[in-house]
C-alpha cells in the first residue's frame, strides 16, 4: 500500500539559505506521525511545501502515490489533503455550525445556495453537528465564535479542516498558546480523530506529541535528524540534546 504522504529530497531555498534539505519522509495509512523540531527547524516551511503554498527547491511529494509536486493547494485539498486554519475575521462572527455547516456546503458544491436557503439543508447541519460535537464544541456551537474560549476556537480550526473529508489532516499547532486548563480538550479532541484519517502533527508541546504519535521525526536546520517510536526518540541522547532538553519525559 502507497504512503499516504511521502516526499523525496524535498528543499527549499531562501537565497542561500536553505529552510528544508533533502527531507525523505515517509507517513504510512492511518498513522499518528509527528514532526517535532526546535524553533526554526523548517516545520512550517515544510508545511508550506506539502499544501502548495511554497513551491519546493527541489524534491518530490507524493500524496496516496500520486505525484503533487505542482498540483495548487486546491487540487491538493480536492485529493483528500486538508490542514488546520487559523480563525479569521470572517469566521470570529459566525457560530461554530454556521462556519463548519459553510465549509461542509462548499465541500459538496452547493456553498452559494447553502447561505441562500439559510442553513435549510438537514443532511448538512446534523454532519456539522456531529463533527462539531465529536470535537467537542456540541455546546457551544450556536455562540459567536469570537466569544468561544481560546481551547475551543483551536478546536474550531480542526473541526473546520475535517469538513474537507481529508485522508491526510496536518495539524500545525493545535496545542499553541491555549491555557493550561483547557489543554485536556484539545489532547482529548485530537486523540478521537477518525483512526482511518492519516494525521501528521506539528507541536512543541511534548506531552500532545507523546500521548498522540506512534511515529515521530525530528527536523533539524532543515533536514530530517532522527525517526523512530516514541520510546526511541524520547530516549536518544542526540535527540535530548539538540531539543528536548533534560526534563523531558514520556
Ligand atoms: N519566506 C522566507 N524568507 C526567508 N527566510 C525564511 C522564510 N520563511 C522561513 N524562513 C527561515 O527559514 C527557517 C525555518 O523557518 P520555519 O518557520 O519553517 O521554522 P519552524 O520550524 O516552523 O519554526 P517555529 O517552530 O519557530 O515555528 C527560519 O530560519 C526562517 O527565518
Amino acid at each position: 500500500m502507497n504512503p499516504a504522504l511521502r516526499t523525496i529530497g524535498l528543499g527549499k531555498s531562501f537565497g542561500g539559505f536553505k529552510a528544508n534539505a533533502d527531507v525523505s519522509l515517509s507517513v504510512k495509512q492511518g498513522a499518528r506521525h509527528a514532526l517535532i523540531g526546535p524553533n526554526g527547524a523548517g516545520k512550517t516551511t515544510f508545511i508550506n511545501l506539502l499544501t502548495g503554498v511554497l513551491p519546493p527547491s527541489a524534491g518530490t511529494i507524493w500524496l496516496n502515490g500520486e505525484d503533487v509536486t505542482y498540483a495548487s493547494q486546491q487540487g491538493r485539498v480536492r485529493r483528500g489533503m486538508a490542514r488546520t486554519y487559523q480563525i479569521n475575521q470572517l469566521f470570529a462572527e459566525l457560530t461554530p455550525i454556521e462556519t463548519v455547516s459553510l465549509a461542509i456546503a462548499e465541500r459538496q458544491g452547493t456553498g452559494a445556495r447553502f447561505w441562500s436557503r439559510v442553513g435549510a439543508d438537514s443532511a448538512v447541519i446534523d454532519e456539522a453537528e456531529a463533527l462539531l460535537t465529536r470535537m467537542q464544541l456540541g455546546a457551544m456551537m450556536t455562540r459567536r465564535t469570537s466569544t468561544l474560549p481560546y481551547g475551543k476556537q483551536r478546536l474550531l480550526e480542526i473541526a473546520l479542516a475535517m469538513a474537507c473529508k481529508p485522508k491526510l489532516l496536518l495539524l500545525d499547532e493545535p496545542a499553541a498558546g491555549v491555557p493550561e486548563d483547557e489543554r485536556h480538550d484539545v489532547l482529548d479532541s485530537v486523540a478521537a480523530l477518525p483512526e482511518d484519517v492519516t494525521v501528521l502533527l506539528i507541536e512543541h508541546d511534548m506531552e500532545l506529541v507523546f500521548s498522540f504519535a506512534d511515529r515521530i521525526s525530528v527536523l533539524v536546520q532543515g533536514a530530517l535528524f532522527a525517526e523512530g517510536t516514541v520510546d526511541e526518540i524520547s530516549s536518544d541522547p542526540r535527540v535530548k540534546a539538540v531539543y528536548l532538553g533534560e526534563d523531558a519525559h514520556v
